[in-house]
């Protein structure tokens, strides 16, 4: 017997991000596809996204927060106040999860007092069964609510509970690093054909070195200086590549990213 077979899930906005978790549940199996809803902004395309594949496209919020048990909290951070007012009223039972950027406890608390909420970055690797979730962990979901809720989630990602003041460093590591990671790949990619390979074998290579090698880290627990060293040959060829990197200022241009989000999301 499925655990989540009685489960409605509802994602207020259905982009990038909703659509990722739900393919991750529907790919796990861990939901089918009746058990989804989805209100988004433009109906034809939230029907192509949704209806093709069995889930069902719901008119507004109110028909999605009323249809769902868990409800995902998925617009833009800017859009929240404005979509989460109108449904106040029909809270009271849901379990709700934000996956908005810099929409912690506090915040939601403010907007949704009393309602059983918790606050959580996600990212897109989640499609297929690979992500994270970083969940703040204040929040008002009951003992039973928040291990259903992590339960679920932890189908399709790794889940961390993290304190407040952590939430957003992780989140931007995790949440954004796919962005920053995929750049990475592109750039292999670009490399590959410059030296002949076809586009989709340089990425097909790239790809599965970089989740070998983050898999490689993740059982190992090698230091990634070691993982580095264990590559490189005394007077071989890959310390060139490497020479090449860290004159082309790699760790200092990753290090200021991630300086540039926190200092972003800092001065809202
Ligand atoms: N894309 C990502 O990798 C990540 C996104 N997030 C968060 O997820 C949230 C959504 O981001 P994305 O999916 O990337 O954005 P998106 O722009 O792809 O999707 C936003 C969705 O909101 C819908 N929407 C706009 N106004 C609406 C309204 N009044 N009622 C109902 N739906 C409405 C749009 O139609 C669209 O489906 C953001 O708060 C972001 O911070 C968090 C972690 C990672
Ligand atoms: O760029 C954004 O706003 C979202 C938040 C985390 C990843 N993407």
């Amino acid at each position: 017997m499925n655990e989540y077979q009685d489960i409605t899930i509802g994602f207020l906005g259905y982009g990038n991000m909703a659509q990722a978790i739900a393919q991750g549940l529907l790919y796990k199996e861990v939901l089918k596809p009746e058990q989804i809803y989805a209100c988004a902004k433009n109906w034809d395309k939230l029907c192509r996204n949704t209806q093709d594949q069995g889930m069902h496209a719901c008119r507004d919020a109110r028909e999605t927060v009323s249809r769902s048990q868990i409800v995902v909290i998925a617009v833009k951070p800017y859009m929240v106040k404005e979509v989460m007012e109108p449904v106040r009223d029909l809270l009271q039972d849901k379990i709700i999860l934000s996956v908005a950027d810099g929409y912690p406890f506090d915040a939601l608390e403010e907007l949704l007092p009393g309602t059983h909420h918790i606050s959580s970055i996600p990212n897109t690797p989640v499609a297929v069964g690979e992500g994270i979730f970083i969940c703040e962990e204040q929040h008002s979901l009951t003992e039973d609510e928040f291990s259903l809720l992590t339960g679920l989630l932890s189908r399709i990602s790794l889940v961390q509970v993290l304190d407040s003041a952590h939430v957003s460093a992780a989140g931007t590591i995790s949440g954004c690093g796919p962005a920053f990671a995929s750049m990475f790949l592109e750039a292999l990619g670009d490399a590959g054909v410059t030296h002949g390979l076809s586009r989709q074998m340089a990425y097909a290579l790239a790809s599965q070195m970089i989740a070998g090698t983050g898999k490689l880290h993740l059982m190992s627990g090698k230091h990634p200086g070691a993982m580095k060293d264990s590559v490189c040959s005394p007077g071989g060829t890959t310390i060139v590549g490497v020479a090449a990197l860290e004159r082309g200022g790699l760790r200092a241009a990753v290090l200021d990213a991630v300086d540039a989000v926190e200092c972003k999301k800092n001065k809202k």
